[in-house]
């Protein structure tokens, strides 16, 4: 397949008096495929995120989300638009997908070092951040266990620790918790916002989980069916900081219940009834 013309993806560096966002999107769009048969995955999309803002995005499923994603990570280059991500060498863009991204051959404490080890932090004190992260992820007892060992909340946790450790700029997620069952994703869910509202990350975190989105998002943003536009923003209820506890209020419920309706129509516009929200949005 082919690829399309290079365009703008710029990795600019951070800082800046006027606090510039820390993620911008402009027009942002992407094909897949070229001539008749090129099929239009995302945009235009406009969006920006401003620096310790955590923007969640739901949509039907193929409708961009994770292009969106892969475009702001350096994956993917735009057809046409830009996306701006502002970082820089000691406070990099750490990513985190479902499938947890971790290498089975290094041990948990070993994965966790090394975003540090490519920063090139002294071993000394990449040890202690690494081991103080697992410490704060529960896993100080399996420093030295291999990923096959661990359960897929465990392994999680791991890639979690890996990402944050490098204390990034900005941290991407592409549905982290879409393969654990629905306990252990509350419950990860839970401790994500815990850690994220004491380090104030700057995060892009893409969900088909309406309930996902409220509960971690400053910003709740709505995508239509393929090609993925913005069609909606909310913000949830409830401010900072928040628990896990707004999920039973009954504000959560009925914004919750608004954004299905919305999104219900994009679903079934889609044709895309596969791995909708199940047990996330109200049937
Ligand atoms: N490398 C590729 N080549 C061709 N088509 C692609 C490629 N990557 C994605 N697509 C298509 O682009 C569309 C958007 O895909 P994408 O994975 O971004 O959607 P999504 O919203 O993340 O989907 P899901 O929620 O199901 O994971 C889909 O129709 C997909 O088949």
């Amino acid at each position: 397949m082919g690829e399309p013309p290079p365009s703008s993806a710029t990795h600019r560096p951070a800082a800046g008096p006027a606090t510039p966002p820390a993620l911008r999107a402009h027009a942002l769009a992407r094909s897949f495929g070229r001539g008749r048969k090129a099929l239009a995955a995302l945009g235009p999309v406009d969006a920006e995120i401003a620096p310790g803002e955590c923007v969640c995005v739901v949509g039907p499923s193929g409708c961009g989300k994770s292009t969106l994603l892969r475009i702001a990570a350096g994956l993917l280059r735009p057809s046409a638009g830009e996306l701006e991500l502002r970082v820089s060498a000691d406070r990099p863009a750490a990513m985190i997908f479902q499938d947890y991204g971790i290498y089975d051959w290094k041990t948990v404490l070993g994965n966790v070092r090394f975003g540090l080890d490519l920063q090139r932090v002294p071993r000394k004190e990449a040890d202690e951040r690494a081991r103080s992260w697992l410490t704060r992820m529960g896993l100080a007892d399996f420093a030295g266990a291999y990923p096959a060992t661990l359960s897929g909340g465990m392994r999680q946790r791991v890639a979690l620790a890996r990402a944050l450790a490098v204390d990034p700029g900005i941290l991407l997620m592409d549905e982290p918790f879409a393969a654990l069952d629905a306990q252990l994703r509350t419950v990860l869910q839970d401790e994500l916002l815990d850690l994220t509202q004491t380090t104030r990350t700057t995060t892009l975190f893409i969900t088909h989980s309406l309930e996902e989105a409220l509960v971690l998002g400053d910003r709740v943003l709505v995508m239509s069916a393929r090609p993925g536009r913005i069609i909606a923003e909310r913000r949830p209820p409830s401010g900072r900081p928040r628990t896990g506890a707004v999920r039973a209020t009954p504000e959560f419920t009925a914004l919750k219940a608004e954004l299905w309706q919305l999104l219900r129509d994009e679903v079934n516009r889609g044709g895309s009834a596969r791995r909708t929200t199940e047990g996330a949005v109200p049937a």
